[in-house]
């Protein structure tokens, strides 16, 4: 708990799929001065992601879906391409994970590896999202995928060459954050090698 925060009151201004709550607060700020604040905080609970990479085959999975928030700002068809994700329930992260990425992308996994945490949009979105890499091969394919029927998700999924994904973030093709942040940190972490460019 922090010493210099008192919370004064809590409205909710949205409950309908998710929470958007109105945080009325003080803040003591460094030089010791009381300065009554107001923020929006938007709750759709916390997430998990992962990038699925083959090292024989260099090649990565990505999915590609439609995405409302982003037709109403700039994105003209509001189509997404994006690594496996989802938003956590009562199962821890891990075990989210691996059911999203049988449900959305189709590939039963076994093993993932966690490698950091992150807020994504920490002035006005609360959700932490959990980051995982895992590695697959043909055989763990068990289904379609394409997400659940019922929450009408109509997930595509794609098998991109690792290079070219990397080359899709610099086109601009791929402009997802988290999905940003998994494949930069396979090219550091060298999960798969990138062709030195002629
Ligand atoms: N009816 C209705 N359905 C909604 C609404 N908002 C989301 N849904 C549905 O709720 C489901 C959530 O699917 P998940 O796969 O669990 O989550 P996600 O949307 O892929 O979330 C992932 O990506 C987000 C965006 O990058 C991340 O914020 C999140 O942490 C997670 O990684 C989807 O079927 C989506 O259509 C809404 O306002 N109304
Ligand atoms: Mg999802």
């Amino acid at each position: 708990m922090n010493p210099n925060v008192h919370v004064i009151a809590e409205e909710v201004l949205s409950d309908n799929w998710y929470t958007l709550k109105k945080i009325t607060f003080d803040y003591r700020r460094a030089d010791g001065v009381v300065e009554r604040q107001a923020r929006e905080a938007y709750d759709r609970g916390n997430g998990a992601v992962i990038l699925l990479y083959n090292p024989t085959t260099q090649r990565v999975i990505l999915t590609r879906q439609f995405r409302m928030p982003t037709y109403l700002n700039g994105n003209a068809t509001g189509m997404l391409i994006e690594a496996c994700a989802g938003l956590l329930d009562e199962d821890d992260a891990e075990a989210c994970i691996k059911r999203e990425t049988e449900e959305e992308t189709g590939y039963k996994i076994q093993e993932v590896r966690k490698v950091f945490e992150a807020y994504m949009s920490p002035g006005s979105v609360t959700e932490i999202l959990h980051f995982f890499v895992a590695e697959y091969t043909p055989t763990m394919k068990t289904s379609e995928g394409g997400g659940h029927h019922d929450e009408q998700e109509n997930i595509e999924v794609l098998e991109v060459p690792f290079a070219e994904a990397l080359e899709m973030i610099r086109d601009g093709r791929i402009k997802d954050a988290k999905t940003i942040l998994l494949l930069q940190y396979a090219q550091l972490h060298e999960l798969l090698k990138v062709p030195v460019a002629a």
